[in-house]
């Protein structure tokens, strides 16, 4: 399971591709269901109400350099994994992510069952690869990509010449 002292550079990568990706930039609507006074404003019964979580994950006041994919804006300068409060994907509050846990492990498990296993090759320059979303509404759609992934078990056995 996920050892964020072990493997900080990992989970960095993954709170950092989670914070940039901002898949559920607005989160998820909510009513107020009465009048409420919030920083001297207020806030009618009924009004439907946003929590912009994209504000967030993209606040420069929380992350050094927000536009860009940075996995640094999790590590401390000892190279050890940082927490953020500013980590808001799954939304916060009593209504935050009811998956949370399980996306997180999954997230974990894939992405380092697929480094152990495979190398990466991509069929054009990765510095002209597009990384901005596709489209952004409700959610932040991103691309489809082309990826070549080389087993490494595969390459293993071609350097011994067993290649199949
Ligand atoms: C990377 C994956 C995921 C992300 C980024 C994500 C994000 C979110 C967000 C932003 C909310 C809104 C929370 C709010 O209203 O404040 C939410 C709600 C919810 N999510 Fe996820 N989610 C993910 C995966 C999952 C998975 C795998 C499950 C279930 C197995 C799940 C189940 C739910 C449920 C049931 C709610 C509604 C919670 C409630 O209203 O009480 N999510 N999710």
């Amino acid at each position: 399971m996920e050892d964020r002292n072990q493997m900080p550079y990992t989970n960095a990568v993954i709170h950092e591709f989670q914070r940039f990706c901002d898949i559920i930039p607005m989160g998820l609507a909510r009513r107020v269901t009465q009048d409420t006074q919030f920083r001297g404003y207020t806030i009618p019964k009924d009004t439907e109400v946003y929590p912009v979580l994209g504000s967030v994950l993209y606040d420069p006041t929380q992350f050094s350099n927000p536009e860009n994919f940075d996995p640094r804006h999790f590590l401390d300068d000892n190279g050890q994994f940082k927490k953020s409060d500013a980590f808001v994907p799954f939304s916060i509050g009593k209504r935050y992510c009811f998956g949370e846990m399980l996306a997180r492990t999954e997230l974990f498990l894939f992405l380092t069952s697929i480094l152990q296993n495979f190398s990466f090759r991509s069929p054009i320059d990765p510095k002209d690869i597009d990384i901005s979303p596709k489209l952004v509404g409700f959610a932040s759609l991103p691309r489809s990509y082309e990826i070549c992934l080389k087993m490494e078990i595969l390459q293993s056995m071609c350097d011994y010449g067993e290649c199949l």
